[in-house]
């Protein structure tokens, strides 16, 4: 089977994974190129999580197993859009991924109330994750293959369809440590409850949740059907809550990839944490074993913002304006402090630079003064969000925005103060309202027999 005609009935996942070794074992492992073609899986081609994007960086810096057969490709970072990210590594994959093109953000509650039958849903989520990631479908007798009796093991819409470079990360809300399942004193410190912001307008049923699966891939169809199958899966233990599709990725997570831009026309993700960061990674990324939670070393916490932006009022706005909102020029992206609009998008903002009048060049009040890590202790934030639309609300205006997702390694020390920073002054603040807010935390990636949740749950 090519990477181009995916998800056959059989293929089992774990020989992916088993033929990904651990960076820390194994240099990178690419299957030889005149392997006998097996069923979903021989000439599938593997990608490290920073694949191309990350040239130069070990394996294991990137959190991935494998590297292989790279070829070139547009928006997501040089790599083929087509091809398989390992699951299993360091680090969950689907954070410092080259940021794919599409994303099905889902919440759950969890309605069981058995320990015992939420570690079993996670077990056989992990199994049938770790097959969609590798194109497959979600149980091993697929859509077509089972018994004409009972339901079939995977919903049929991404039959033929490659792995897209699929990722599936999930995270645990603030709500699972109550009571229920034994996991109170297992709730991280930096799992806080967000506090309400100034101009917070939120809905309660875009909000929350006791787990959250991202779902990312190049194809909207593959990450919709991870999402849907794994919901299916969890039917009679887990509900979703809310759910959240996004297009269009509003962030570059890795330098091999172009800057996209956002729905204000603006490009997104210039000054981001990035994949190639390895030591900026280490301190603003990825929680340590020191930190406190150790069932948390090598996770991250998620900041989830359904943004609303008010499209129709920005595009009735000058350029001017615009551009003195994020003290950035629209067409290139460099810092307006930059000697022209021409100079490069990586410059380094010159906060202090005044105008004839003496005013500062980039205002008090712009979005990247306020979020920038010199007016924020030094926080960063690993950004990888994608812009939504939900169609219009009834007024003639569109249901758009961006759907923020911001990975880091404590919320306490950077979303907080920085949004606290925005939400306060920010001149973009006339044109966008936060109406959904949610925070996870993300546990490490898993090793070769790993479950989602094991070290929580061990
Ligand atoms: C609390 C964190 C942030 C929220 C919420 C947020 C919303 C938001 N941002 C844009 C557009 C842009 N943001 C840019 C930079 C930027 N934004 C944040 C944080 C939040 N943004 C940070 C930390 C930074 C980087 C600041 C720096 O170090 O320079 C930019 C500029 C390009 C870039 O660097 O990415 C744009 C454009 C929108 C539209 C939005 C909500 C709708
Ligand atoms: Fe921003």
């Amino acid at each position: 089977m090519d990477a181009s005609e995916g998800r056959g009935a059989a293929g089992p996942a774990a020989e992916v994974s088993e033929a990904a070794a651990p960076p820390s074992e194994a240099p990178p492992i690419k299957p030889p190129a005149d392997a006998p073609p097996r069923r979903g899986f021989s000439r599938r081609r593997l990608l490290g999580a920073g694949a191309v994007g990350i040239a130069g960086l070990g394996a294991a810096a990137a959190g991935g197993y494998v590297v292989s057969d790279a070829r070139s490709g547009a928006r997501s970072g040089g790599s083929d859009t087509a091809a398989a990210i390992p699951f299993r590594g360091t680090h969950q994959a689907g954070i410092v991924t080259p940021a794919q093109d599409r994303l099905h953000f889902v919440s759950f509650d969890v309605t069981t109330e058995s320990r015992a039958d939420l570690v079993d849903l996670l077990r056989e989520w992990t199994k049938a994750a770790e097959r969609m990631t590798a194109g497959e479908a979600a149980g091993a007798l697929g859509a077509v293959d089972g018994p004409i009796e009972a339901p079939p093991q995977d919903t049929g819409e991404a039959l033929g369809l490659p792995a897209s470079q699929l990722t599936l990360t999930i995270g645990f809300g603030p709500s699972l440590f109550d009571r229920r399942f034994g996991l109170a004193a297992k709730r991280p410190a930096a799992l806080v409850d967000l506090p309400a912001f100034p101009g917070d307008d939120l809905e309660a049923a875009r909000s929350g949740g006791d787990i959250a699966i991202q779902a990312c891939a190049n194809d909207p169809q593959v990450a919709v059907h991870a999402v849907r199958n794994l919901a299916r899966i969890g039917f009679g233990a887990v509900a979703v809550r809310w759910s959240q599709l996004g297009f269009g990725r509003t962030s570059s997570t890795s330098r091999g990839q172009a800057t996209p831009r956002n729905l204000f026309g603006f490009k997104d993700g210039t000054a981001n944490l990035k994949a190639e960061d390895a030591s900026l990674l280490e301190q603003q990324l990825w929680a340590g074993a020191a930190d406190g939670t150790p069932w948390m070393a090598n996770g991250s916490y998620l900041v989830a913002r359904r943004i609303r932006m008010h499209i129709e009022t920005w595009d009735r706005t000058s350029l001017d304006e615009q551009q003195a909102i994020f003290g950035r020029f629209k067409g290139t992206g460099a810092p307006k402090t930059s000697a022209d609009a021409d100079s490069a998008e990586f410059d380094d903002f010159e906060f202090d630079t005044v105008t004839g009048a003496s005013e500062p060049v980039i205002a008090d009040n712009a979005h990247t003064r306020l979020a920038h890590p010199d007016f924020n202790q030094g926080a960063r934030l690993l950004r990888r969000g994608y812009n939504f639309v939900d169609g219009s609300d009834g007024l003639g205006r569109l249901d758009a925005g961006l759907f923020f997702l911001a990975y880091q390694r404590d919320p306490r020390k950077q979303f907080i103060p920085i949004q606290q920073n925005l939400a306060r002054v920010d001149a973009m603040n006339e044109y966008v309202k936060h109406v959904g807010s949610a925070v996870f935390a993300c546990p490490p990636g898993l090793s070769r027999d790993g479950y989602w949740g094991d070290t929580l749950f061990a």
